[in-house]
């Protein structure tokens, strides 16, 4: 059995709280239906566990319920942290699974062929993370941002999700870190301090998260030469750093 896990409960503060930006429409259809929709298309999924914040449980309900092709599906309460919407949703997840794979509600551009590949990655190395090499040049800075560093390119890479675990090392790997007190940006680095090694799948440059404003244009302009028409709904007040609704051409 095989469990997608989608965090859906951030706040968008890089997006400046205009909404869920899991919510924002990408062609008409909100972010977080398209990344559920990718995991629906992949024959090696079993079912999907959705983290949505307490006050939007009823609306992610409503709005997965309205949508035909989705895999069995269930949405349980987010937690203040991306890590902890994660472990909420690992609690539902019963022993029975045998792989999970977590995946950002805000990355809508995933494609089926990739969540397979990292499902295999998952069955032969129990760790797997996708994940593109770097391509601009890295500085570490001191608190007055004087660099005191500039790492070497060559073996850095960038984590996307999904990332993809053998369901028990994945649970051991949050109890651990709960106990410890870490907090993570991504699953990967809780199941690192295992001491487990984590295998990276080379993804695609494409696959980005919606963080910030530009982020929508990025993502909405990829989407369009993927599906080939044009149906802005979004845009982006430069000014102001802020999205705003309306046709924008
Ligand atoms: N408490 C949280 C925080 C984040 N997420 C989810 O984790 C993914 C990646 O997080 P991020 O891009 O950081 O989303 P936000 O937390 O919404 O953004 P920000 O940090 O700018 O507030 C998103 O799909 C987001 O909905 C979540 O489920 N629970
Ligand atoms: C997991 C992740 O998407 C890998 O790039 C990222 O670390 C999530 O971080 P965020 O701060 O929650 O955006």
């Amino acid at each position: 059995m095989v469990t997608v896990i989608l965090p859906a409960a951030g706040q968008g503060k890089r997006m400046n709280h205009v909404t869920n930006k899991v919510f924002i429409p990408l062609l008409n259809r909100p972010v977080l239906i398209h990344s559920v929709l990718a995991f629906s298309a992949c024959p090696e999924v079993d079912n999907l566990v959705i983290a949505a914040a307490r006050s939007e449980i009823a609306f992610v309900e409503k709005m997965l319920s309205g949508v035909a092709g989705i895999k069995p599906w269930k949405v349980v309460a987010g937690g203040s942290e991306r890590q902890y919407s994660i472990a909420n949703a690992l609690a539902v997840i019963p022993d029975t699974v045998e792989v999970i794979l977590v995946h950002d509600a805000a990355r809508p551009l995933i494609k089926p062929r990739m969540i397979s590949q990292m499902i295999a990655a998952a069955r032969e190395f129990k760790a797997a993370g996708l994940a593109v090499p770097l391509k601009d040049t890295v500085k570490k800075v001191d608190e007055d941002c004087f660099v005191t560093e500039t790492p070497a390119r060559r073996s850095m890479w960038i984590m996307q999700t999904p990332q993809a675990f053998d369901a028990a090392i994945l649970r051991q790997a949050y109890i651990h870190a709960a106990q410890d007190g870490f907090l993570g940006t991504d699953d990967a680095s809780l199941v690192e301090r295992l001491g487990i090694r984590v295998k990276l799948v080379e993804g695609s440059y494409s696959n980005v998260k919606i963080t910030t404003p530009e982020d929508i244009i990025i993502a909405e302009a990829l989407m369009k030469k993927r599906y080939g028409y044009e149906m802005l709904r979004f845009g982006v007040d430069y000014e102001e750093n802020r999205v705003v609704e309306g046709n924008f051409k």
